[in-house]
């Protein structure tokens, strides 16, 4: 039989002491939800079961400990870190859930100058860590908008990407070992080393899990020079994103890593960049790291870019400008929940990734179906969107809308605006044969085309559900459908 709510806070106390668990309701509903539901949280609308309580956890054995718990009475948990996450990967949509917040797991445990790597647990917000490498020269290379917020654990679970990725790398490419908890409380360590064969990369079961088939508790990352007196930056105006495709593909193709390389369409160029856009696409790049490959990535980029007439380039300043402001902390957060109470305007985001041949055909058909199809196209203030990381083979698209909350409860929100416009999306760029999810995980809204997203695929992503998560007590809903 299961567990009463009563009966799980109480033992739940018992396993970690009274004080790491709370109970207070308005922490509850808090922790009901992420950034998905932002609007009904910002009118204090919370239609989600709300957790049993939210779990202090201050150790990996008091994390297995609360695991094999759970999994011993086929309690849900929702693992959480910064609690920036943007998809639902938060939302408690199981009854009497226990929310696993490891963000007081906060040591940075190593800092390894000759190996080149920095070990943190899992609470260590991104920006702290990053700060004490910058103290010493040294940087993650890793650096999302959200970087103020989001903490080790969950950038992992996410497979987060930052704005240096073309450089960098995403946080696959730097992850070097980990430590996790399984749901029946088994402790497992991966090893830190350069590169193995000893079998497929177990480190990939755990990247990108979302909370769905483990609890991270410990992360190394690589570590790297860092040299900001070199960046060089680049800036230009242009008038159709098809170009802006092509140039991206041929600076990637020629072998060249500026660590951003980004084009933004019309009206998201506008948005960001008021003073020099013009009404036109617009494109910009950083060159980083060693002074000389620095110079020759800016040079071999520049003179690419020359090739195509059509773009106009801009002075370097305004680009360096408006890229030391792009990062979100809480008081960016802050006065946007302040924004939208006074305008009742919202703003989201849905980022896909396509190869060079579909990455247009999905952009342009995105944005006409949305403008044709979505019921409520009228109360779209803002639709477009940019490409901020690419690859030999192709880049992102992140869809950027923003749109007036007409004629509908704070709850209705997300089924009236959101979730179709994200159907849209998904749909259409599955269709085309690109991915729905680049980079903010599939959390609980995209769960829908999950199947569709890996086709034959989802056999080997179902087989891990049910080897390591056999009582389904890991974050219901996120990634695996709930099935009826
Ligand atoms: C303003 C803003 C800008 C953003 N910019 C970017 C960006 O540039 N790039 C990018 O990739 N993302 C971005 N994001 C999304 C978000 O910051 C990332 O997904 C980030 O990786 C989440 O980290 P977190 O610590 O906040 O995790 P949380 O929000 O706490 O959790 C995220 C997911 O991971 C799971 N999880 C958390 N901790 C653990 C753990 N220890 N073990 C197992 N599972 C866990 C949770 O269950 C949830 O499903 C942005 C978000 C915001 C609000």
């Amino acid at each position: 039989m299961s567990l009463s709510r009563e009966a799980i806070v109480e033992q739940v106390k018992e396993i970690v002491g009274p004080e790491r668990v709370v109970t207070d309701e308005n922490v509850l509903k808090k922790n009901s939800v992420d950034r998905f539901r932002k609007y009904a949280d910002i009118h204090g609308v919370f239609t989600l079961p709300l957790p049993a309580a939210v779990v202090k956890l201050g150790s990996t054995q008091q994390v297995s400990d609360v695991l094999a718990f759970m999994n011993q009475h086929k309690i849900n948990g929702v693992p959480r870190t910064g609690a920036s996450a943007t998809e639902g990967g938060l939302e408690t949509v199981v009854k009497n859930s226990l929310v696993l917040d490891g963000s007081g797991m906060n040591k940075i445990i190593d800092i390894d100058i000759e190996n080149m790597q920095a070990t943190a647990q899992c609470g260590v917000p991104l920006e702290v860590l990053e700060n004490a490498l910058r103290a010493k020269g040294y940087t993650t290379g890793h650096s999302p908008q959200s970087k103020p917020l989001a903490q080790m654990g969950g950038l992992v679970a996410t497979r987060s990407i930052g704005q240096f990725s073309t450089l960098y790398g995403a946080i696959e490419d730097m992850v070097v070992g980990l430590e996790a908890v399984l749901p029946n409380g088994t402790i497992t360590r991966i090893k830190n080393v350069p590169r193995r064969a000893a079998g497929p990369d177990i480190r990939h079961i755990i990247i990108g899990n979302e909370g769905a088939l483990c609890y991270i508790t410990e992360v190394t990352v690589k570590i790297f020079k860092f040299t900001p007196e070199n960046n060089l930056y680049y800036g230009y105006i242009l008038d159709e994103m098809k170009t802006g495709f092509e140039i991206l593909r041929e600076v990637m193709v020629e072998g060249y890593r500026p660590s951003i390389a980004r084009l933004y369409d019309a009206e998201d160029g506008t948005q960001h960049f008021t003073h020099f856009a013009e009404g036109k696409c617009v494109m910009i790049f950083m060159a980083e790291g060693n002074p000389r490959m620095a110079r020759a990535t800016g040079e071999g980029i520049a003179e690419i870019v020359a090739r195509y007439p059509q773009c106009t380039r801009v002075d370097s300043k305004l680009i360096e400008n408006w890229f030391n402001n792009l990062n979100w902390g809480p008081e960016k957060v802050a006065a946007e929940r302040v924004q939208i109470l006074k305008t009742g305007n919202m703003g989201f985001t849905t980022e896909v990734s396509g190869d060079w041949s579909c990455i247009n055909q999905i952009y342009e058909r995105v944005i006409h179906r949305i403008r044709t199809e979505f019921p409520h196209a009228d109360d779209i203030t803002m639709l477009g969107g940019h490409s901020s990381h690419s690859y030999i083979n192709g880049t992102n698209m992140y869809f950027v809308y923003d749109y007036n909350v007409v004629d509908c409860k704070p709850e209705e929100e997300i089924d009236k605006y959101h979730n179709p416009l994200n159907k849209i999306i998904c749909e259409e760029t599955i269709a085309l044969g690109g991915s729905m999810v680049h980079h903010h995980g599939i959390g609980k809204h995209r769960v829908h085309w999950a199947k569709a997203e890996h086709g034959t695929a989802w056999a080997l992503l179902e087989g891990l559900k049910k080897q390591f998560d056999p009582n389904g007590i890991m974050n219901t809903g996120t990634i695996y459908p709930i099935e009826k």
